[in-house]
């Protein structure tokens, strides 16, 4: 398998590219300087474009990229707020931004040459919304508001509008604060990180998304931890067997092991890791971690162990500064 990692630094506004060989080392292949600060990332999974979203100029950057992974900017395109995650539609036809402090999310168009387009539509007075997140049949759209302690949820149409979706949202916990979120490979059961308590909560989904019930949630640092929780990634191994976590006060990874349902989550342990962790992810092979030191301007790659889950630490590499986003490109299917 031929990966490259993308590390986005937001302070010194660079997309650091990397290729991923099959011992889990990096080897840097190009800084990409970019014309503001870069924070989220998404790949297209049809056209295999990467897109990056831009500060303070609103806007969403489409690279191509090269058969090596190198980037190369074909377009910028408009956002009518600030961009604190992206994400495209299955299909790869739409592209989603979730804004924070815009209180919105807002839908762009994207060519057939996989160009992001000027945004088209803006879903507006969401409490803050910190993500945008398909689930498995890629027809309903989960969008934690952490202010808003729900997950509101969308129908995509065919034309790129969306719809309140029956049920309309998903209520946690008083000051949760909803962020992140992953599904199991089975599609059953949404997981979501909790920034403000750094919990995750499980979702069974059934009747084909038409029923959600909130069946657990669990404590993602230690029994007994003091200090503010300040949760910001959850990731599932591609084969669903072990989940992981972040939080950025005790820079930290938690580590679950997950039921053959994906229903409950076994506590593996805790994995000590670069300094403020926002964001991090697992390569498409499942074999290895990277994850990203907003403070320490470094990466650390750990290899999974496939029977335990357990994390080691192979290498740490510096990036730029800031870094925040790590998005990993299989060249073999893109
Ligand atoms: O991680 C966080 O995200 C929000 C929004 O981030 P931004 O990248 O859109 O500015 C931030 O305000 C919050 O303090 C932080 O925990």
């Amino acid at each position: 398998m031929r990966q490259i990692v993308y590390v986005a630094s937001s302070e010194s506004h660079q997309i650091d590219v990397f290729q991923l060989n099959l011992a889990g080392q990096l080897t840097l292949i190009q800084t990409k300087k970019v014309s503001g600060q870069v924070q989220p990332m998404a790949i297209n999974p049809n056209t295999g474009h990467l897109y990056a979203g831009v500060r303070p100029e609103f806007s969403v950057v489409t690279y191509h990229i090269a058969d090596d992974g190198q980037l190369e900017e074909v377009g910028t395109a408009a956002l009518p707020a600030g961009p604190t995650y992206i994400t495209t539609d299955p299909a790869g036809r739409f592209l989603f931004s979730a804004s924070y402090s815009g209180n919105s999310v807002s839908i762009s168009p994207i060519d057939h040459q996989g160009i992001v387009q000027k945004w088209s539509e803006q879903l507006t007075n969401l409490g803050a919304p910190h993500s945008v997140n398909f689930d498995l049949t890629g027809k309903v759209l989960f969008i934690p508001c952490l202010k808003e302690d729900r997950i509101k949820l969308f129908e995509l149409s065919v034309e790129g509008t969306l719809s309140p979706h029956y049920p309309a949202e998903l209520i946690t916990s008083k000051g949760a604060g909803p962020r992140h979120m992953t599904f199991h490979p089975n599609n059953k059961i949404a997981y979501c990180i909790n920034e403000l308590k750094s919990s995750i909560d499980l979702y069974l989904i059934r009747d084909k998304g038409k029923n959600y019930t909130l069946i657990n949630t669990v404590n993602a640092l230690p029994e007994g931890f003091v200090g503010q929780p300040w949760a910001a990634d959850i990731h599932m191994k591609p084969d669903g067997r072990y989940l992981y976590t972040t939080d950025r006060t005790s820079h930290m990874l938690s580590i679950f092991k997950v039921s053959e349902e994906g229903i409950v989550l076994s506590l593996v342990g805790y994995q000590s890791t670069e300094a403020q962790p926002r964001g991090f992810n697992i390569d498409h092979s499942g074999q290895f971690l990277i994850s990203a030191g907003q403070l320490s301007n470094k990466i650390a790659v750990y290899r999974i162990h496939s029977l335990t889950g357990k994390l080691s630490l192979l290498s740490r590499y510096p990036v730029g500064k800031g870094p925040m986003w790590i998005s990993i490109l299989n060249l073999e299917t893109s």
